[in-house]
């Protein structure tokens, strides 16, 4: 079986994350998308990041009604900041019947080659890239393939922002996440 780990600091889900994850095993060869959720990207700032649990919950709520998601919390239990090359080798060692790939977007891409040991995860991994509005890089090689799908100008970064300004974002997050922010008053 063919899986695809969608890593993520999901701060929060968002429905892009979701459509992201559901075109992937409807239109790509794989048969599930598993979302690993990282307390601490490597790369950026835990500055405006939500607590870790609240972060896995809105996952856990936002894939719920989707026979085909699951949620991986092993990050929780591995040293800080995430790198993704130790969880990858951990699900395989834990996993050997299953074959990862890595799920991207494209703006993930164009600082991929800064990620710890990079190499070894494209060799090794492959990963499948949803494009992102903005600069995709573009880089030719045979583990990597490019999702031609409807480019969705979504961010996590938007969604906090315009919560914090106090404006709607009903439409933006799954309806269990938008109750669940109302109320642990995650923004207040
Ligand atoms: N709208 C989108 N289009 C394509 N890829 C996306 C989109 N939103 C998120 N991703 C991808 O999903 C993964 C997890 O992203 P992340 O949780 O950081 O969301 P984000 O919206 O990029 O957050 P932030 O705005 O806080 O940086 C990354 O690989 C990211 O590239
Ligand atoms: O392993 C690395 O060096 C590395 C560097 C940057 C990002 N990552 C991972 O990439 C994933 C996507 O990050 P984010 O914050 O864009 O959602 C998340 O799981 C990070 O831990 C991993």
């Amino acid at each position: 079986m063919k899986i695809g780990l969608f890593f993520g600091s999901f701060n929060p889900i968002h429905i892009g994350h979701l459509i992201i994850a559901d075109i992937m095993q409807d239109q790509t060869d794989l048969d599930e998308v598993w979302f690993v959720v990282s307390p601490q990207n490597p790369l950026k700032s835990s500055k405006s990041l939500l607590h870790e649990f609240d972060r896995l919950r809105m996952v856990e709520l936002a894939t719920a009604d989707h026979y085909k998601f699951r949620v991986v919390d092993v990050e929780f239990h591995m040293p800080r900041p995430s790198y993704t090359v130790d969880t990858l080798a951990y699900l395989s060692d834990r996993y050997p019947q299953y074959d990862f790939k890595l799920i991207l977007g494209g703006d993930n891409l164009n600082h991929f080659h800064k990620w710890k040991n990079s190499t070894e995860i494209l060799a090794h991994y492959g990963l499948y890239v949803y494009p992102r509005p903005g600069n995709n890089k573009v880089i030719e090689n045979e583990n990597i393939k490019y999702i031609d799908s409807p480019l969705l100008d979504i961010s996590a970064t938007f969604i906090r922002n315009t919560i914090k300004k106090g404006g709607s974002v009903k439409y933006l997050l799954h309806p269990d996440v938008v109750d669940y922010i109302r109320d642990k008053k995650l923004y207040e």
